[in-house]
């Protein structure tokens, strides 16, 4: 109960600060010396194959700081997806190690790793990974439900989020009644729900066309814009334009990792209308 208690003062007392954070959009200047709260040391990724095996990821080092906006990019096949898994707390290399806010995640028990990913990241998945038979409202709710949040406080957390998207006279639509855009725009909220410092996302405008593919980055930049970091996986350069460091991986190996001198800043964000 007690836990319960104090789950719940911390979602109410960070909703005034995300509300803040998303309508006054501040230019986030990453700094070099910001904190570092995903670190990927030395890791290998080999998946085995029957007689052979495919080595996805090659002795990989990566920092990701707190407030940056990273691009993944990178050809089919490259690596991305695996290294997402890595990067996410998803899946365990076979060699090397994962740090996510100091701590080493493969030291932490099953249930403390997912406790700790559920309350620090955010997931954003190209197909949406929507529940279909749940309403906009219980896909969003699931998470904090997860996070044993009570009832009453998940739903008022999940209406605020659906709110700041431009989906608030959605909630009651199932999945299958909205459109594409509008279903990435659910499991924007839905990775929101538990205000976690870090979204991540897999190719998120994949599955979308370009109008609303934009409109989707956009969200994603106000959001960076608002203090969120964020991990963005694309094959798109046009996509990567927007954001803030870029990382190309080629054949399991990082080949550039750099900050986005030329980077495309969305116009409006503070006016930003989402339906
Ligand atoms: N579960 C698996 N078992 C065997 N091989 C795998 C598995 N997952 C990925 N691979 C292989 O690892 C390599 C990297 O795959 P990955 O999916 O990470 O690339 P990607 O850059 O995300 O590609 P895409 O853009 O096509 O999604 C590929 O050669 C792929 O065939």
């Amino acid at each position: 109960m007690e836990n319960n208690e104090k789950t719940i003062e911390t979602v109410s007392s960070t909703e005034n600060t995300i509300q803040t954070n998303i309508q006054n959009t501040v230019q986030a200047d990453i700094k070099e010396d910001s904190e570092v709260i995903i670190s990927l040391r030395n890791i290998w990724k080999i998946y085995p194959m029957g007689d052979y095996k495919v080595t996805a990821l090659k002795d990989i080092n990566l920092d990701i700081r707190k407030g940056d906006f990273v691009a993944i990019i990178g050809s089919s096949g490259s690596g991305k997806s695996t290294m997402m898994n890595m990067i996410g707390c998803l899946d365990i290399p076979t060699e090397g190690d994962v740090y996510l806010y100091d701590k080493n995640i493969s030291k932490l028990s099953e249930s403390n790793l997912s406790e700790l990913r559920g309350r620090s990241i955010g997931f954003i998945f190209q197909q949406y990974n929507l529940i279909p038979s749940m309403s906009a409202l219980e896909n969003v709710m699931l998470p904090l439900q997860f996070q044993d949040v009570n009832d009453k406080d998940a739903k008022k957390r999940t209406i605020r989020v659906l709110e700041m998207v431009g989906l608030g006279d959605r909630i009651k639509n199932l999945p299958t009644q909205l459109s594409g855009g509008q279903q990435q725009r659910v499991s924007i909220a839905r990775a929101l729900a538990c205000n976690p410092d870090i979204l991540l996302a897999d190719e998120p405008t994949g599955a979308l066309d370009s109008k609303t593919g934009t409109q989707v980055l956009k969200i994603l930049q106000k959001l960076w814009k608002s203090g969120k970091t964020i991990i963005m996986i694309t094959h798109d350069l046009n996509l990567a334009k927007y954001a803030n460091t870029q990382v190309e991986l080629k054949d399991g190996q990082i080949i550039r990792n750099e900050l986005n001198k030329n980077r495309k800043d969305f116009e409006g964000l503070d006016d930003l209308n989402l339906e």
